[in-house]
């Protein structure tokens, strides 16, 4: 997959069938676009591209608040996810006032033909330009507009996956999503309390503009070195031993060495329980116990 930044000079010698929007987290909805595109693009021969945003579009039109910079996946991750979806181009505009000020018609005159698409693909409620219009055929080209997916809840969007991250309901997050949660994050020294609990935690600095799932302890599996390793984690103050700072640590079971400086990948799979104070480390413990059966057996539906 080739990345590139829009610009009016943009040329394509392949036909392409072209994806809009933003896509944030790539979810079963975003996927459907995805499999129609795949479907197309065998049969009429052509490449897959998609044109996106580094940030998401309200950031142009509301007040900022930090929350707003917050997505379901790092930028290096929706780039794997792109690809892991079948795309040959991935291509970033900077969402402007002056993008968002175009009407339809000057959005595909300006933006969508650059592109010469054989097929537009985007999604049921994707509107264009100021005028808030669906993409209509053109000459040019034909759009599919792909209409919306639900569960028995109802429609499957971004929001619903970070509302359910933030309230630890990482099992209904993944259904969601089609694939486990994940936070990337630098492992960094603690209170060096883990290893006298029996349970060394590799404690992670998340530099990612993310959702953290809510305070609690999770089953998770680990990224590093290569491999996939099954574990447990903790998300919160270390209530225990009155702690002030929420903490993201994890412990890989059946692995023991110093793994400071790395980059881990954890992948969410189920929430276990609330963090609980303890009144005395003895207790902790025992819980631990219970909770790393739990973690072990935990079976991943796949
Ligand atoms: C699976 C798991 C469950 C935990 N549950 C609790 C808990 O319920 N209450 C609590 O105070 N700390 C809990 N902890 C966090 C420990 O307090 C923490 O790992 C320990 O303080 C080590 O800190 P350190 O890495 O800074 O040395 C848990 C940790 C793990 C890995
Ligand atoms: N099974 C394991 N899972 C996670 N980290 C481990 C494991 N075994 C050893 N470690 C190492 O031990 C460190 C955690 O030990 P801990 O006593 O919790 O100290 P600290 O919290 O100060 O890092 C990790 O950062 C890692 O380098």
């Amino acid at each position: 997959m080739k990345i590139l930044e829009f610009d009016e000079n943009l040329k394509f010698d392949e036909d392409l069938v072209l994806v809009l929007g933003y896509f944030d987290g790539l979810h079963r909805g975003h996927q459907a676009l995805f499999n129609e595109a795949r479907k197309v693009a065998t049969i009429l021969n052509l490449k897959i591209a998609v044109l996106t945003f580094p940030e998401k579009p309200t950031l142009t039109f509301e007040k900022f608040e930090p929350e707003m910079l917050l997505k379901l996946t790092s930028d290096k991750k929706r780039a794997e996810l792109f690809a892991e979806n079948g795309v040959d181009y991935l291509i970033f505009q900077d969402f402007t006032s002056k993008f968002a000020h175009q009407t339809a018609s000057e959005f595909s005159e300006n933006v969508v033909m650059k592109f010469r698409p054989k097929v537009v693909i985007t999604g049921f409620d994707y509107t264009t330009g100021s005028d808030m219009k669906n993409l209509k055929n053109t000459e040019d080209y034909r759009v599919i507009i792909i209409p919306e997916i639900t569960d028995n809840q109802g429609k499957i969007s971004s929001t619903r996956i970070r509302k359910a991250v933030e309230n630890g309901d990482i099992a209904q997050a993944n259904s969601l999503l089609g694939y486990p949660y994940e936070t990337s994050g630098l492992v960094v020294h603690g209170f060096a309390r883990g290893r006298q609990l029996g349970y060394p935690t590799a404690n992670l600095v998340i530099k990612d503009y993310v959702h953290i799932p809510a305070v609690g302890v999770y089953t998770c599996d680990v990224i590093f070195d290569g491999g996939r390793h099954r574990g447990f984690a903790s998300i919160g103050y270390n209530d225990t031993f009155n702690g002030t700072e929420k903490t993201v640590e994890v412990h890989i079971f059946d692995f023991n060495g110093e793994i400071y400086g790395e980059n881990l990948t954890v992948l969410w799979l189920d929430k276990i329980r609330d963090m609980v104070k303890f009144d005395d480390i003895d207790h902790l413990i025992e819980q631990m116990k219970d909770d790393e059966n739990i973690a072990r057996n935990y079976k991943t539906k796949k």
